[in-house]
């Protein structure tokens, strides 16, 4: 018999960890994964390219291989785990969407800018037509107050989410702004509501027990910490947690453990750890997707990472807009040479 269970994770290794592996997942080891987390009792494990569905491309990157293969092996893998994708319109489409509930994924997380919820309309009524669960994603959630994110979240409460998420995407958000936001959304909202963390300024656990704290039921994690920039609040780790404060999330605490280690940790190129570039990301509160693309713009214009990641964060870039990465690089790089 399935026990109650207080928290929902959702394991974002398989999506958000796309970024920190530049898309390289194979159906080989999506397949592993999967099982072990399914074996663990994950409730919810989120695949798809880092970007969300469609996001294989020039701009964004292309994946090794086609995301709706890695769905499909992601749900033969599993009895008990429901399959979960990112969309965000304007890089997935309906269609994208039709054949990922097709294949046998069954949540829908429609992610947006947190100003641009209205674009999300669409995309959650045609997944709970689908029959899928759905979620909606407030993408940067830092750069906007407490009573805009209400606003937002309003929205997609009103389009048919079941749960919306506030998403500190570049690490940036200290406790006490995350628990004023859950707070406020709670009282405003009667769906679920989610947090999703980057560890970028060592807070993502912090800033996951203030949520849970303040009401949020809905919690994001990746197993090993292979997210984005420095990565999510590290699942095992919140597991252990979770279970000293007998927070029933109903994920068998040593089968977790055994998946980092022994499938996850040979996934990683690198080690997941807070670097100058990843603690940059959430100091300038910058998309935590943009490090790969920031590293590699510094390499090819011999400018540092961590000066195009300042600047990108004094302009306020955000996601969709990864062309000026690139832009800012060669700009750092002619400034450089005329103060010489
Ligand atoms: C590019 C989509 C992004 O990685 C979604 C996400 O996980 C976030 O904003 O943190
Ligand atoms: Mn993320």
């Amino acid at each position: 018999m399935t026990k109650e269970t207080d928290i929902k994770i959702t394991e974002v290794a398989l999506r958000d960890g796309s970024h920190a592996i530049s898309h390289q997942y194979t159906v080989e080891q999506v397949t592993a994964a999967a099982k072990a987390l399914d074996d663990a009792r994950v409730p919810y494990i989120e695949v798809a390219h880092g970007d969300g569905l469609g996001g294989s491309s020039l701009q964004y990157g292309f994946s090794k291989t086609d995301e709706f293969k890695l769905i499909e092996a992601a749900v033969s893998a599993t009895d008990f785990s429901k399959i979960a994708v990112l969309l965000l319109p304007g890089i997935g489409t309906i269609e994208d969407l039709k054949e990922a509930a097709a294949l046998g994924a069954n949540m829908a997380r429609v992610a947006t800018h947190v100003t641009e919820a209205d674009v999300s309309e669409q995309h959650l009524q045609t997944a709970k037509e689908l029959g899928m669960e759905t979620v909606g994603f407030l993408m940067m959630s830092h750069m906007v107050s407490a009573e805009k994110l209400v606003e937002q979240a309003k929205l997609m409460e009103s389009y048919g989410a079941d749960t919306v998420y506030v998403v500190d995407s570049a690490g940036a958000f200290l406790p006490h702004q995350v628990k004023e936001r859950i707070k406020a959304l709670r009282e405003a909202l009667s769906v679920n509501i989610g947090f999703h963390g980057h560890n970028n300024l060592s807070l993502a656990m912090g800033n996951t027990l203030a949520a849970i704290e303040e009401g949020a039921t809905r919690i994001d994690g990746s197993i090993r910490c292979l997210g984005a920039g420095a990565g999510n609040t590290q699942t095992e780790v919140l597991i252990g947690v979770l279970d000293r404060m007998e927070i029933e999330t109903g994920i068998d605490l040593y089968k977790i453990m055994d998946v980092a280690e022994d499938i996850i940790a040979p996934i990683l190129q690198k080690p997941q750890e807070i670097d100058r570039d990843s603690l940059t990301l959430g100091y300038a509160g910058v998309y935590s997707s943009f490090l790969l693309h920031a590293n590699r713009a510094a390499e090819k214009f011999s400018v540092e990472s961590r000066d195009i990641l300042i600047e990108l964060g004094k302009r306020e870039i955000i996601g969709g807009q990864e062309d000026m990465i690139i832009d800012v690089a060669a700009e750092l790089a002619e400034t450089n040479k005329t103060s010489v």
